[in-house]
């Protein structure tokens, strides 16, 4: 097995054959589709970790394996600190766009609306977001003036996300035959490599004259990108919804209400890669409201666990070809977002 810190040249058909796969799937999943919800989304209990970790990592597993979405409770952040994050990120896009644009989205970092079109629906996502990816923010904060306390209060948001996420995923490299650092050692902050980042998502209210259209998505149809994706949601704020990626041919959804004290994870396509499909990514996407249900804004926050850019993607198994995670995920961005970013 290969350490994650090493790096090689992945092939051209290495590279090829991974943009094909997941974007292939992608674009067939933008139906309406229907509502099903007879799918358990399990809730996993994190306290006393280090005693219990044998236990959540089985539980972790077959949650993950079944459905591949899952809830963790009592994963220790305070519901304070998830409130004040969720206060910031209001506070942050309710900055006049002349001030958000000069903090432009670029390498994962930065500032962008309406910009993401999904493969699956080729229309712009509804939405507008704030990207924190720590080694690329230079010149990328708002000012102490323009929003006081801005970059503390998120960057300490992103670290204890960042704690939450190698929790998880240590009990994924036990199950998968590395040891519990593993994920750690890829995903490691202090490195100009780090490439996890902090996701701040403003869904913008829906105007009288589109209620009831069904041609918009605030968020279409797709698999994430990332090894982990750690997901909190706000009160009365809904529109999630998932289709493990093994049931895509019914385009069946299941909702996931929002529940502010539990972080709905899901895997990503990189750690379906790197566990040799044992763990599915699943497809996902928030809905527009329909008429009768609340049409106000919706903010979200995302942590997506991304491997290093110099870390190697490489199955135990050996099913798909070693690739950089900095490689894996340009193509999947290009794919979103066009060459512009
Ligand atoms: O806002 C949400 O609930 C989901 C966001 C999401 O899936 C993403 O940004 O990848
Ligand atoms: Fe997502």
């Amino acid at each position: 097995m290969t350490s994650s810190s090493t790096v090689s040249t992945p092939s051209a058909a290495a590279v090829g054959e991974a943009e094909l796969v997941e974007l292939r799937k992608e674009a067939r999943m933008g139906a309406l589709g229907t509502e099903t919800g007879t799918r358990e989304i399990r809730r996993i209990d994190l306290s006393d970790f280090e005693n219990r970790r044998a236990e959540i990592a089985d539980q972790l597993w077959d949650a993950a394996v079944d459905i591949g979405f899952f809830q963790l409770v009592n994963h220790g952040i305070e519901l304070g600190a998830v409130h004040e994050a969720f206060a910031m990120t209001e506070r942050f896009f309710a900055l006049p766009d002349a001030v958000k644009a000069q903090y432009p989205l670029k390498a994962n970092a930065g500032w962008e609306s309406r910009a993401q079109v999904r493969p699956s629906t080729g229309t712009p996502d509804q939405k507008e977001s704030y990207q924190i990816t720590r080694p690329r923010m230079a010149g990328l904060y708002p000012s102490e003036e323009e929003l006081p306390g801005f970059k503390k209060t998120m960057l300490a948001f992103e670290a204890q996300s960042w704690a939450v996420g190698m929790r998880v995923l240590s009990c994924f490299a036990l199950k998968l035959g590395f040891d519990d650092e593993f994920f750690t050692r890829a995903h490691a902050p202090s490195s100009e490599t780090y490439q996890s980042t902090l996701r701040l998502l403003h869904y913008y209210a829906i105007p009288p004259e589109e209620q009831g259209s069904l041609a918009l998505w605030r968020a279409g149809a797709h698999t994430d990108f990332d090894c982990l994706t750690l997901l909190y949601q706000r009160p009365g704020q809904g529109g999630l919804q998932v289709c493990p990626g093994k049931e895509m041919e019914a385009q069946a959804w299941t909702s996931i209400p929002p529940d502010e004290t539990a972080i709905t994870c899901n895997i990503g396509d990189m750690l379906m890669r790197w566990s040799d499909d044992r763990l599915p990514s699943n497809f996902h996407r928030v809905k527009n409201p329909v008429p009768g249900e609340y049409m106000g804004p919706r903010y979200s926050l995302a942590f997506f666990c991304q491997a290093n850019t110099d870390a190697v993607i490489e199955s135990p198994a050996g099913k798909y070809p070693p690739i950089t995670a900095g490689e894996y995920l340009r193509q999947r961005v290009a794919a979103n977002f066009g060459k512009k970013y």
